[in-house]
């Protein structure tokens, strides 16, 4: 659904930036090098899960300087809303997926669930070993782990470097969280 001009407008000048697009900058350096550590070497299927995931695959991939193979998954479980609901599989590329190493991207770790779905549909479906990868985990339990995670922010709603509100402000240079009264 569209956003008014006056609304989209409101919802930025009330969110509050919690990483600045430096910070964002030196996490993706300390995810490829921890990435580099962990997979070169064994010619990863690096799945980015769409959408979120989006930008995290655009800047870290250029920073991965070994041999890999890109893929996507599409899984979707807010479609659009600030709470998680069932999860919608989009696209599940389980035939590239037998044998591989595969590392799952994606921009953020909330309560863990899409991660944990993907980690068992990549198992199901014949991955030798699989990792994964998270911009941002937030500070609260998770269902399931990301092995290399970039940042960590306070349990809010937020958007910016790929996240949305509402299908907008995934271009936001920043990470942001969204005041109360617009979740
Ligand atoms: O840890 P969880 O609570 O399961 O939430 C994390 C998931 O939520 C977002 O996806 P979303 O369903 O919003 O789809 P999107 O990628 O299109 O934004 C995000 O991209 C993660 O995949
Ligand atoms: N955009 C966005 N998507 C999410 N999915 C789970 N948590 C979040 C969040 O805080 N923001």
């Amino acid at each position: 659904m569209k956003l008014e001009a006056q609304r989209y407008d409101a919802v930025a000048a009330r969110a509050q930036q919690l990483v600045t697009p430096a910070e964002v900058d030196t996490a993706l350096d300390r995810m490829a090098q921890e990435i580099t550590h962990r997979l070169a070497g064994t010619d990863p299927l690096v799945l980015c899960v769409m959408t979120g995931a989006v930008c995290v695959a655009g800047l870290l991939l250029p920073r991965l300087h070994f041999q890999l193979r890109v893929d996507y998954i599409h899984v979707t479980r807010y479609q659009g809303q600030t709470r998680g609901g069932e999860l919608e599989w989009r696209y599940r590329p389980s035939e590239r997926i037998r044998d591989q190493h595969v590392l799952i991207l994606d921009d953020v770790l909330d309560e863990g669930l899409t991660l944990k779905h993907i980690v068992e549909a990549c198992h199901a479906d014949g991955a030798r070993v699989v990792q994964s990868a998270v911009l941002v985990a937030k500070t609260r339990p998770h269902a399931c782990e990301a092995d290399v995670v970039g940042l960590e922010v306070e349990d809010r709603y937020i958007y910016g470097y790929g996240l949305d509100y509402k299908g907008y402000f995934r271009n936001a240079d920043g990470i942001y969280a969204v005041a109360d009264d617009d979740v």
